[in-house]
């Protein structure tokens, strides 16, 4: 298998294991991430994805990749995992153990949180190939770190530091390489915790401020509100407040 899940808590915890090829994302891995994802989505308050070995994921299988034909890639493709990532509901947080290149940090940057082991060291080396990112790594990276250091990115092909990627804003947390896990293990219990609901409908607006009019993710935002206002874990949340006691979300 290419990919090993498990749920501990309604956590899922998604293992990239192609470690003798540092996690590169093949066809194969593709169709098991998907599967995987479909069948978390019913069963977990959060995933944490992560890799086997050394690496995160070094990136799209350059090997498969030059195999392929134009019409191979415009049919298969891995379009169906970036499909089955905008619509898990539930957050996603990738935890970098080690290299995230190419479509690593594109998968990296498709989650909702991004937490990197301190040995870490992330970038977009396609130009070193002949080609270019083609999965948000020229939109979602420039859109997080900004014009200029995306395109000495994109433009040198050249891996930065966790720290480096922590002062861009593409990285939230650094951590000691042995603490990796059990930080983001930490974080996701710590959402698991809240409504599941809210969690859902907080992580569809924050994300809608990255591909919208800021007009359109107000409004987005505000109709998520009253949807929040009006849940029953809504209620719940303002009537616990209230009553100076723990709430019970349904969600
Ligand atoms: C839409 C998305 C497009 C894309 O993602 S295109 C791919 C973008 N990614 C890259 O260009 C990264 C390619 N890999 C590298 O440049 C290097 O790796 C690293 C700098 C990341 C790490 O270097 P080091 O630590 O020296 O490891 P190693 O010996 O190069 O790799 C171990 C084995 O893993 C294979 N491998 C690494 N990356 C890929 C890959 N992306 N696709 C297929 N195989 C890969 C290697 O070839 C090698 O294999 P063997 O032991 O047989 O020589």
């Amino acid at each position: 298998m290419t990919v090993q899940v498990e749920v501990k808590d309604r956590i899922g915890i998604v293992r990239l294991n192609r470690p003798e090829r540092l996690n590169a994302i093949n066809m194969e891995m593709v169709h098991d991430l998907v599967r995987e994802f479909n069948r978390l989505k019913g069963e977990v308050k959060a995933v944490i994805i992560t890799g086997n070995g050394k690496a995160f994921s070094a990136g799209a299988d350059v090997k498969e990749m030059l195999g392929m034909s134009l019409e191979d890639v415009v049919r298969e493709g891995h379009m169906p995992l970036w499909d089955a990532m905008r619509g898990f509901r539930k957050p996603i947080i990738a935890a970098l153990n080690g290299v995230t290149a190419g479509g690593g940090l594109e998968l990296a940057m498709a989650c909702d949180v991004i937490i990197a082991a301190e040995s870490a060291r992330l970038g977009q080396p396609e130009i070193n190939l002949g080609i270019i990112p083609g999965a948000g790594g020229t939109q979602r990276l420039t859109r997080t770190i900004g014009k200029y250091r995306a395109m000495d990115l994109v433009l040198t092909g050249r891996l930065i530091s966790a720290w480096d990627g922590y002062r861009m804003g593409l990285v939230d947390k650094v951590v000691p390489d042995e603490a990796l896990m059990r930080e983001a293990l930490r974080l996701a219990r710590e959402i698991g915790e809240r409504s599941g609901f809210a969690v859902e409908l907080g992580k569809e607006a924050v994300n809608k401020a990255l591909d919208t009019t800021l007009q359109q993710g107000l409004d987005l935002e505000r109709r998520n509100f009253y949807v929040s206002l009006m849940s029953e874990d809504g209620k719940e949340g303002m009537k616990a407040f209230l009553e100076k006691r723990k709430p019970q979300f349904k969600s």
